[in-house]
């Protein structure tokens, strides 16, 4: 795990620009008029119709979209009350989360005010530019005043995320733990250190959860909070106890089933942890530094289900996972406020995702294999994406259905979807594929069915409704594998192509190779023989009917994979190779590369062949090609060197079809600028046209320029490599492939089977 110093939080704030959050504006504004729209005279227009209707701030500005993080500075983490202005790190963190994670834009407002009337007379000043406001560490007992005034002020949701978030969270935490104990939340004895803004609103929620206030026994920093101490505050006093026989925090969490820490850091020891009863549940959620290290608590006892609010340890209990999905789905039904439904829908949204399969991202982001729910993984990680999608619409429901919503949401599937693209999760390209291989799904071979991210994609791609998978292996070797990934190989079929009952469909397999490749010297016994591997065997399915598609992996043995698709597959009579091509998705628009996985040294010949599949691939993608021939030099500059056979192909490419909107050779940036291609270049035939097909001179600049895409932005999309030129939907994976990347290249190659049967017309 990250272990983060002193040195390197401070350099990461200091670096660069300091800060960690930006304005961006989202108009053009390169124009005079641009800037004549964007503000006087222009900008009037909207002020104007916002005057008459004051529903339309939400249509012509970004109120709708545009949260306050607003504190006072008194209570920062847990480092107490450091003044409004030292708490703007933790604000503009909170801003930076809201964007990633909910897509929200945030001011971050720090206002040097403790006095809660004055406070809060400042927040509905400024409330008006907002859709939404989120008040942050704010001291106790003022936050709870501050929060309740602002709700019965405001027209707006207003949330104390310290108070809310954090129950919504911990409750949901609380809620799975108990079931990994198979305990009763009725039933348990717990202790809840602290009792400022976080700790009695989690209570509170835990009570409305089926916990016994008789249960509870909750400290401050005079220890036991007990019903005989005198001038108690109001929220104190709910859960003051009863009992007698506790006084310091020792004394109360033996026997205990539960600790929860909203305190202060370093007050919960080993041996407390060592006198609770059976498994306990530990949520030490001090921030920065928790009530007992994770390690300390591990080393405690074994049976311990513990949680921490820090990300570098397992089951974060933090309110980023509640507070820019809460606010999501508040904002997108306009909401008037965020209420006990809208809270109690979160809390059950977010149990329930943990117990989900887990999606491949958040196990490569946390470098673990299997996140399965059980005593690590009892809430979800913040990084999973579905956690916009099933929270904010519980939220927004909720909002609906509890009568606060002043905008209503009708199609909850586009809802969800527009939600992915909010954040670029799912980029348009992608869902596309994916619904129109979904309308048509075909029979798919993995070649790999053992390979942990095959047999994750095969069973994704088929809940998904993409393809009906077909596994390769050894059926019980499939079975372990899939029990250790805890997935469900349902619907799924398996062939072992080297099992006795397999013999006839192995000589079936051989007579057609062997019949096919006689005229090379091909024997029966030789194709037989070929028979018991993967890569035959899996493509003779294909080539005989009996499966539409094929997914192998290029883990091992690369040029044979390539070599066995040419014998048994075949190139398409038209073409002289195959190739394949990278689809990379990003802010710029949609481009397509190749060759980038088949063709190591081409020739002119082969480059032009390659240039023609690419075209003819780009159209199947609906869009028409304008490609650009690239290397390192342009139209001719040098004579000799790898652009000599660039501007051969294109020579040649130009003269058999006229109509291709085809020109190099070209450097990389005179293709992507039309501006600068233009002015230098204005004989081109791409002249007026956006570059969106880039041939590379060779393989290494092919996949070197979009794997160096692949590692600058990771907001860029990349599907690939999509396979062009062989007879049948035959598709390759590299070794580094996610689940994801497979899953995708199964929807082309559905896609590519279904177009290749409709041609063939056995459709
Ligand atoms: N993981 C998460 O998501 C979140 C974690 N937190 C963390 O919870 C803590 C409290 O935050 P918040 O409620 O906003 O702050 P508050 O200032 O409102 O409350 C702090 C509470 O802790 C009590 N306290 C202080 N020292 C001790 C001690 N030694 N033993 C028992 N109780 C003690 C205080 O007692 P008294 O009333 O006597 O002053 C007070 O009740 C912070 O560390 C914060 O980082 C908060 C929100 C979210
Ligand atoms: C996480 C958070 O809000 C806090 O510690 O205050
Ligand atoms: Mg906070």
């Amino acid at each position: 795990m990250v272990k983060i110093t002193k040195e390197s939080a401070l350099e990461y704030h200091e670096s660069g620009r300091p800060g960690k959050i930006e304005v961006k504006p989202t108009k053009p504004y390169h124009t005079q008029t641009d800037l004549s729209l964007a503000y006087s005279p222009g900008v009037a227009f909207p002020c104007l119709e916002i005057q008459q209707n004051p529903d339309d701030v939400y249509k012509y500005t970004d109120k709708g979209n545009l949260v306050a993080v607003i504190s006072n500075g008194t209570a920062v983490l847990g480092l107490g009350d450091i003044g409004a202005m030292s708490g703007k790190p933790v604000m503009e963190g909170k801003g930076l989360l809201f964007k990633i994670y909910g897509g929200i834009d945030v001011f971050d407002i720090e206002v040097a005010e403790k006095d809660p009337e004055k406070f809060c007379e400042a927040v509905e000043k400024i409330a008006p530019t907002f859709g939404g406001i989120n008040l942050e560490d704010i001291k106790a007992p003022e936050c709870f005043y501050i929060e309740e005034r602002l709700k019965k002020t405001l027209d707006i949701p207003v949330m104390h995320d310290d108070q809310h978030g954090t129950a919504i969270i911990s409750a949901a935490g609380l809620k799975n733990a108990l079931e990994v104990a198979g305990k009763n939340i009725a039933d348990v004895k717990i202790v809840v250190n602290g009792a400022g803004a976080a700790a009695i609103s989690c209570t509170k929620l835990y009570v409305a959860l089926g916990a016994r206030v008789e249960n509870i026994v909750m400290l401050d920093s005079k220890g036991v909070i007990t019903a005989d101490r005198p001038n108690l505050t109001p929220q104190k006093a709910l859960f003051a106890t009863k009992r007698t026989d506790v006084h310091t925090l020792e004394e109360a969490v033996k026997g205990a089933d539960v600790f929860v820490g909203l305190s202060k850091g370093n007050v919960l020891s080993q041996d407390m942890i060592r006198s609770m009863a059976d498994q306990p549940i530990v949520f030490a959620l001090a921030n920065p530094v928790p009530e007992i290290s994770y390690e300390d608590a591990m080393a405690s006892r074994p049976d311990v289900l513990m949680s921490t609010g820090r990300s570098d340890y397992p089951n974060q209990i933090n309110n980023v996972i509640g507070f820019p999905y809460i606010f999501r789905g508040a904002l997108d039904v306009h909401a008037k406020a965020i209420n006990e439904e809208m809270k109690m829908a979160a809390v059950h949204a977010i149990a329930d995702l943990a117990k989900q399969p887990v999606p491949d991202i958040v196990n490569e982001v946390y470098h673990v294999n299997d996140l399965t729910f059980g005593p690590k993984y009892f809430i979800p990680k913040p990084v999973d994406p579905r956690l916009i999608t099933e929270v904010s619409a519980a939220v927004a429901k909720a909002a609906m259905e509890s009568g606060v919503a002043r905008k209503a949401i009708t199609d909850w599937d586009a809802y969800k979807k527009n939600l992915m693209e909010l954040l670029g999760q799912e980029t348009k390209l992608t869902r596309n594929l994916h619904d129109t291989a979904r309308l048509h799904p075909q029979r798919v071979v993995f070649a790999e069915g053992g390979h942990p991210s095959m047999m994750k994609a095969a069973v994704q791609a088929r809940l998904e409704g993409i393809c009906h998978p077909v596994l390769l292996g050894n059926p019980d070797r499939l079975q372990r594998l899939a029990q250790r990934l805890k997935l469900s190989l349902e619907g799924i079929d398996i062939v072992d192509m080297r099992a006795d009952q397999e013999q006839g469909r192995r000589a079936t397999y051989a007579k057609h190779l062997a019949k096919k490749r006689a005229r090379q010297g091909y024997t029966f016994e030789e194709a037989y023989d070929k028979m018991y591997e993967r890569n035959y065997f899996g493509m003779m399915m294909v080539e005989t009917g009996d499966a539409d598609a094929f997914i192998t992996g290029l883990y091992t043995k690369y040029s044979n994979t390539i070599k066995v698709a040419k014998e048994v597959i075949g190139i398409r009579k038209e073409y002289s190779t195959f190739a394949t091509m990278h689809i990379l998705n990003t802010k710029k628009g949609v481009f397509f590369v190749s060759d980038t996985l088949i063709n190591r040294h081409p020739d002119e010949h082969i480059l032009a062949d390659v240039a023609r599949l690419s075209a003819n691939t780009v159209r199947f993608f609906n869009e028409e090609p304008n490609i650009a021939m690239i290397s390192y030099s342009n139209f001719g500059t040098d004579e000799v060197g790898s652009p000599v056979k660039v501007h051969a192909a294109v020579d040649d490419l130009q003269q058999r079809y006229p109509d291709l909107c085809i020109d190099g050779e070209m450097q990389v940036n005179f293709a992507l600028n039309k501006q600068l291609r233009d002015d230098k270049y204005p004989f081109t035939r791409l002249k007026g046209k956006d570059v969106n097909t880039l041939v590379f001179p060779n393989m290494s600049s092919a996949q070197s320029s979009y794997k160096m895409l692949q590692a600058l932005d990771p907001d860029a999309e990349i599907i690939g490599p999509i396979q062009m030129g062989l007879n049948k939907p035959i598709h390759f994976t590299d070794f580094e492939s996610s689940v994801r990347d497979i899953v995708n290249i199964t929807a082309v190659a559905v896609i590519d089977a279904y177009v290749t049967k409709k041609i063939s017309g056995h459709n």
